[in-house]
């Protein structure tokens, strides 16, 4: 798993994020991959019998290493820092970095910094206040891929978190027959 830290993790934390042009994703199979607004745990499910998470690493990261985008999207403060791998059927899709503000694991979020193997969009879209926006996009060259991520913006009781996210090569993304079938 050193290899997601070290290769993915890290093209994450200095990815250059881009606001979507609407024109080149609209009614495109990776634009509808890229702008989900709902849950991408749903959306992954889709493609697999059995969707697991691997916690690759629980950190927290002061306010001061954070970037200005990242302090202009949360609170400015210090976060806890949450990295998984995403695999359907045991094939990794996404390596995941999400930034949570200390004040943000407070009252009925205290539980999120310590969810272990269970999704996070399972536990924020099961909320009715849960929403996403800030949603932006970039593609990088990993060992030769080029790979789709996007970052966004969580809000739960009114609380945000920062979800970063990179389409590992074997994921439904890049699979054109998953467009065939039209599900998701
Ligand atoms: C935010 C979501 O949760 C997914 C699961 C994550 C986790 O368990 O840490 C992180 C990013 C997402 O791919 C989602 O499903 O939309």
């Amino acid at each position: 798993m050193t290899e997601f830290k070290s290769l993915y993790l890290s093209a994450l934390r200095l990815a250059q994020w881009k606001h979507p042009d609407k024109s080149v994703f609209e009614n495109t199979e990776k634009g509808a991959w890229l702008l989900e607004h709902g849950s991408m745990t749903e959306r992954l499910k889709h493609h697999c019998k059995e969707l697991s998470v691997t916690v690759l690493g629980i950190s927290q990261c002061e306010r001061d290493d954070l970037t200005e985008a990242e302090k202009a999207l949360l609170n400015d403060e210090a976060c806890v820092v949450r990295d998984v791998v995403l695999a359907g059927d045991g094939v990794p899709w996404v390596c995941a970095r999400t930034l949570m503000p200390l004040s943000t694991l407070t009252d009925q979020e205290q539980d999120i910094a310590e969810l272990g193997s269970v999704p996070l969009g399972q536990r924020v879209f099961t909320h009715a206040t849960a929403r996403r926006d800030a949603i932006e996009v970039t593609s990088l060259t990993i060992e030769n891929q080029q790979l789709d991520a996007r970052r966004s913006r969580l809000w739960l009781n009114e609380k945000p978190m920062l979800v970063s996210e990179i389409f590992l090569r074997d994921a439904p993304i890049y699979n054109v027959e998953g467009a065939l079938d039209g599900t998701h």
